[in-house]
């Protein structure tokens, strides 16, 4: 592929395939040299991407996604027409990329060889779990996730690609269901989201697309379509040897860490948008569980303190870095907002030293019940987190687990560590608060 010439970035070489790495991210995109802030660090010709608009009778009436694929076929060679006639349909946006981008590493000449040959070969995305990988997760709701998104590419492999009855199976655009699998990982986990003229787009873009994700990232990314380029664009200085990054949340910042596995294989450490799944025990399900109801008698404004109070002296006792820490404890924070008395909560002050006392008295249940919904939660999981740090640092003790993980196995226990690192903050958190009562 030809990035423009005053691109300053390079690919890092592949790594090293070794569980030792310390939080390894894989290849990435790296500043050749210092790019100030609001600078582009990487043009690609946008007849390079394969670009589909989201609802062609939408607004913007698919303008931008039939031009975008005339300049394709323009540069790279005609389409069969049942598929050029598939990529203008209104088909939903992700099974048409997943099509376009199977035809390409099929039959694509000029770059897409190339580009097909760096794509990763398998992946951690959740559709690619087998059954006894998705018992490493150690959550039912993650398993069934992964069975039914496994399932439901196996369906759209099946209507729309198997061999026998497949809207494009004249196209023969996959040898079988690992292929659509593979494509459809690869656009779940590469895509990039934008708009022209108020037409919403879906893009894969070779080159940008190896730019790995950042919570605090140090570049952007838009479609600019006068340029005729995909940019991605310095959000600050950035340092020659520096890694470029980006935030995979652009289109979804509420996106919690399960999301984030099925769609992009891997965790963010400290996801603020986490929660634990905390019950107020008043609802039918709760009630036959014998989950004892929960009063909504915590202070907002004292869980505030507490988590702030924690904060400062360096998170919780949960591990990973300080950024990561804090935003458990956010996260934490948000998970036990629902237990927050209504309208203010006051409690300070004019009822006297018995009804304070009441008061207190009363959030020490709710405390306490929350706490024992912690050790439950502890309780469901079947190793610690030390063990699971232990494995992702390949050091497994004896009986531990092998020193060497696969890749979907150590996205798997990183997921689960981080939800009892979540648990620990949140455990943390509770207590703090009692002792401020
Ligand atoms: C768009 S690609 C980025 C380039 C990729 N590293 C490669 O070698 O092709 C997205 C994939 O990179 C990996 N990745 C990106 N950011 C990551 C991060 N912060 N932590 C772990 N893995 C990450 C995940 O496998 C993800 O599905």
């Amino acid at each position: 592929m030809r990035c423009r010439p005053w691109s300053p970035l390079q690919a890092t070489p592949p790594p090293a395939r070794s569980p030792l790495g310390p939080a390894p991210r894989g290849r990435g995109l790296v500043a050749r040299r210092a790019v100030p802030a609001g600078a582009p660090l990487l043009a690609v010709e946008a007849w390079n991407a394969l670009a589909v608009s989201d609802e062609p009778g939408g607004r913007g009436g698919g303008a931008y996604g039939a031009r975008a694929l005339a300049d394709w076929q323009a540069v790279h060679g005609s389409l069969p027409p049942l598929l050029e006639q598939y990529l203008l349909s209104d088909s939903n946006w992700f099974t048409r990329l997943v099509a376009w981008l199977l035809h390409v590493s099929r039959h694509g000449g000029g770059i897409w060889p190339l580009y097909r040959s760096l794509l990763p070969p398998g992946h951690e995305s959740l559709m690619h779990f087998l059954p006894e990988e998705r018992e490493e997760l150690q959550s039912r709701e993650l398993e069934a996730l992964a069975a039914k998104e496994r399932a439901s590419i196996l369906s759209l492999h099946e209507s729309i690609f198997s061999g026998s009855s497949g809207d494009l199976s004249a196209l023969a655009l996959a040898a079988g269901p690992e292929d659509t699998l593979w494509a459809a990982s690869m656009v779940n986990s590469r895509c990039f989201a934008d708009e022209v003229g108020g037409e919403a787009l879906s893009l894969v873009v070779p080159c940008a697309d190896l730019a790995n994700h950042d919570s605090s990232p140090n570049a952007g990314y838009r479609l600019d379509a006068d340029a005729g380029a995909f940019l991605l664009v310095a959000t600050r200085d950035v340092a020659a040897g520096e890694e470029v990054t980006i935030s995979y949340l652009g289109t979804n910042p509420t996106k919690p860490n399960d999301l984030m596995l099925k769609d992009h294989g891997f965790v963010i450490p400290g996801n603020t948008n986490d929660r634990l799944p905390f019950s107020a025990g008043d609802d039918v399900q709760s009630r036959a569980l014998g989950v004892p109801p929960v009063p909504r008698e915590l202070d907002a404004a004292l869980l505030l303190a507490a988590a702030k109070g924690l904060a400062a002296s360096g998170g919780s006792s949960s591990g990973g870095d300080a950024a990561a820490a804090v935003g458990r404890l956010q996260a934490a924070a948000r998970s036990l907002q629902p237990f927050c008395r209504r309208g203010g909560g006051g409690g300070g002050g004019d009822g006297g030293a018995a009804e304070a006392e009441a008061r207190a008295a009363a959030q020490r249940r709710t405390v306490d019940a929350l706490l024992q919904q912690c050790a439950a939660m502890r309780a469901g999981f079947a190793t610690t987190a030390e063990t699971d740090e232990a494995l992702l640092a390949g050091a497994a003790a004896a009986g531990a687990g092998p020193a060497e993980l696969s890749p979907r196995v150590r996205a798997a226990v990183a997921s689960r560590l981080e939800r009892k690192r979540l648990l620990a903050a949140a455990e943390a958190l509770l207590s703090a608060y009692a002792g401020k009562l």
